[in-house]
């Protein structure tokens, strides 16, 4: 099961759907702070541990996981930023008789958990709290997030202050987006979501290993999907993006144009009329954009495609040809990067993910908004987070790479919107085996090991 996503406003409504089924906030609490204090002692075992409390149910959290971590025989001292406001938290302090120090007098401990704030966070921490907690977060082994690392806005990833880096953070019910969003994303460090008997389900989740569809015994080349690639100036970008999805499973890949295809394995077919797109019903996505340049011809492959009813994937130079706002793309995948998507959707605002969901539900299309933090968002409002993938994927040619995979997947009978979801994922996990010196060519090499 992915792992579902939820705002703070769904996470405070599916908290109060089980507080109205009879589950009190302050047993919600106790398993919240039961389960980070066990989390905690799995990652750094038994020590010296400093608790941050702040005033709310995140430093609730903090005081229960304090009690249960002294009998697991940690030594706990909890630094209070201010007295325990909610109802709940003075009622988790109350129950708190250890050792209790003011923030002030917090000093470095190997073992850190921050439970300043989480989702009620309304605006940056004072500078000199932020600092502190920099400074106790570096100079522990083990530091952990109590929800989130405080300073970071839940449903946009901003850092409202600065944000130190944390080995782990133990969130409750369903991860929030910040865990899943630039710049917050590599503060999380490991993101553990323990269950704490809240319904969370969401259309929101994070992507999670793709299951793709097995090959039936009777298959052939075409059922296997069959893509055709609209290839222009660039041929390279073609070229790899030809061999990924050669690579991903396509059953036939054919490259429809004049250039010089290096590199294309030897089962890729050059060449065609771009009469084909439309007559030959075998085909079962059409990819353009790697290298199709900006000049006239680049207009003619994109209205082709456009005309010729089969489903789409639209990448590069096809985004910036296909021109701002566009409607009516269903059956098509769009694959963006944050500067196509700003002239492909000029004027939104929001959050990512709400301007990635606005996009889809403008255009009709899956949209696949990448970058170090990748959304795929379809117009039904189903929006999945990309696990975080290794930053050395950010290199010529993945782009290619990855729409060559979508098609692949799509060619295959994949829905649009899981295959672009699957696609994501097997980028990100190939990039993890190609290592840190990788090169675009690399992730094809590796995509058969992916997807065994
Ligand atoms: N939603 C749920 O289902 C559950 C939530 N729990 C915990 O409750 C947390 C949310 O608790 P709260 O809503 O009490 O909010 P927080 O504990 O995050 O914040 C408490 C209050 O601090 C104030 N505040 C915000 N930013 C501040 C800043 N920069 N400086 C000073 N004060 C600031 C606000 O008034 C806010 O309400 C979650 O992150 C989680 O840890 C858990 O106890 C279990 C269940
Ligand atoms: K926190």
């Amino acid at each position: 099961m992915p792992r579902p996503i939820l705002t703070a406003d769904r996470m405070r409504a599916a908290e109060q759907a089980a507080i109205e089924g009879g589950t009190s906030v302050e047993t919600l609490m106790d398993r919240a702070g039961t389960a980070l204090a066990e989390a905690v002692h799995r990652l750094a075992g038994t020590g010296d541990t400093l608790i941050l409390c702040g005033p709310g149910n995140n430093g609730g959290d903090g005081y229960v996981a304090g009690r249960k971590l002294v009998e697991r025989g940690h030594r706990v001292r909890v630094a209070a930023l201010a007295p325990p406001a909610s109802a709940a938290c003075v009622a988790a302090a109350s129950r708190w008789d250890g050792e209790t120090v003011t923030f002030e007098q917090a000093s470095p401990s190997p073992i850190l958990v921050d439970c300043l704030f989480g989702t009620g966070l309304t605006h940056g921490l004072e500078a000199t709290v932020s600092e502190r907690l920099s400074d106790l977060a570096k100079s522990a082994s083990s530091a952990i997030a109590c929800d989130l690392p405080s300073g970071v806005g839940s449903d946009d990833g901003r850092c409202l202050s600065p944000v130190p880096a944390f080995d782990m953070t133990v969130t409750f019910g369903a991860l929030k987006p910040a865990h899943r969003l630039m710049p917050a994303l590599p503060s999380m460090g490991r993101v553990v979501l323990a269950d704490i008997g809240i319904d969370a389900s969401s259309t929101w989740f994070e992507i999670g290993r793709p299951e793709v569809p097995a090959l039936a015994a009777a298959a052939h080349k075409y059922s296997r999907g069959y893509v055709a690639v609209l290839a222009g100036e660039m041929s390279g970008a073609a070229s790899l993006a030809a061999s990924a999805a050669a690579r991903s499973g396509a059953g036939y890949v054919r490259v429809i144009g004049d250039g010089l295809f290096q590199g294309l394995p030897a089962s890729v077919v050059v060449g065609g009329k771009l009469g084909l797109l439309a007559d030959d019903g075998r085909i079962g996505s059409v990819l353009i954009g790697p290298g199709v340049g900006r000049g006239a011809g680049a207009k003619a492959l994109l209205q082709a495609a456009l005309d010729c009813g089969k489903p789409l994937v639209l990448d590069a130079d096809a985004l910036n040809e296909l021109g701002a706002n566009p409607t009516g793309m269903s059956d098509a995948i769009l694959t963006p990067h944050a500067g196509e998507f700003a002239r492909l959707f000029p004027g939104l605002d929001g959050t990512k993910p709400e301007m990635t969901l606005q996009a889809a539900r403008n255009s009709g299309a899956i949209v696949v908004s990448k970058g170090p933090d990748t959304l795929v968002a379809s117009p039904d409002g189903r929006l999945g987070f990309a696990p975080p993938a290794p930053s050395w994927l950010a290199s010529a040619g993945t782009g290619d790479v990855l729409a060559g995979i979508i098609s692949a997947l799509r060619a295959r009978g994949m829905d649009a919107f899981d295959a672009a979801c699957a696609g994501v994922w097997i980028h990100g996990r190939a990039a993890e085996l190609a290592g840190p010196l990788m090169i675009a060519d690399d992730l094809i090499s590796e995509l058969p090991a992916v997807l065994a």
